[in-house]
């Protein structure tokens, strides 16, 4: 539905677990926005949360992260929620940043772990 905002969901591998089970115990909450997400986590989430509105972009070393870097500039999407390992070297790491980045550019709200995720789907 058009009408509902949309959240962005990501979850970098070792973290994707978590996601699931984030959405999981949120599903009531989540199922309030449209969702857009990178291949993977789209796919693990809508496993774990099957009614949910997922639109799955292409994985993120693939481009989904820019992808929703640029649904962000275009005003599509207004929620980041995306849980990164900080642990592992990425491949796409400069994608990562840039998303983070445009985030922040358009101040739109971002949590970049589950802690800060909680707060904010608190607030919906
Ligand atoms: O790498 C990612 C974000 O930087 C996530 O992509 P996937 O959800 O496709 O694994």
């Amino acid at each position: 539905m058009a009408d509902r905002p949309c959240i962005a969901l990501i979850a970098h591998d070792q973290k994707k677990d978590e996601m699931a089970a984030f959405a999981r115990q949120h599903e009531r909450a989540l199922s309030q926005f449209r969702i857009v997400a990178t291949g993977t986590t789209g796919g693990r989430v809508l496993e774990a949360a099957p009614s949910l509105d997922v639109t799955r972009l292409k994985s993120g070393p693939l481009g989904g992260d820019q992808q929703i870097g640029a649904m962000i500039a275009t005003g599509e999407v207004s929620m980041l929620i995306f849980f990164t390992d900080p642990l592992t070297p990425l491949p796409h790491d400069v994608d990562v940043k840039a998303l983070t980045r445009l985030a922040t550019v358009y101040d739109i709200p971002m949590a970049l772990n589950r802690a800060t995720a909680e707060k904010l789907i608190d607030f919906q």
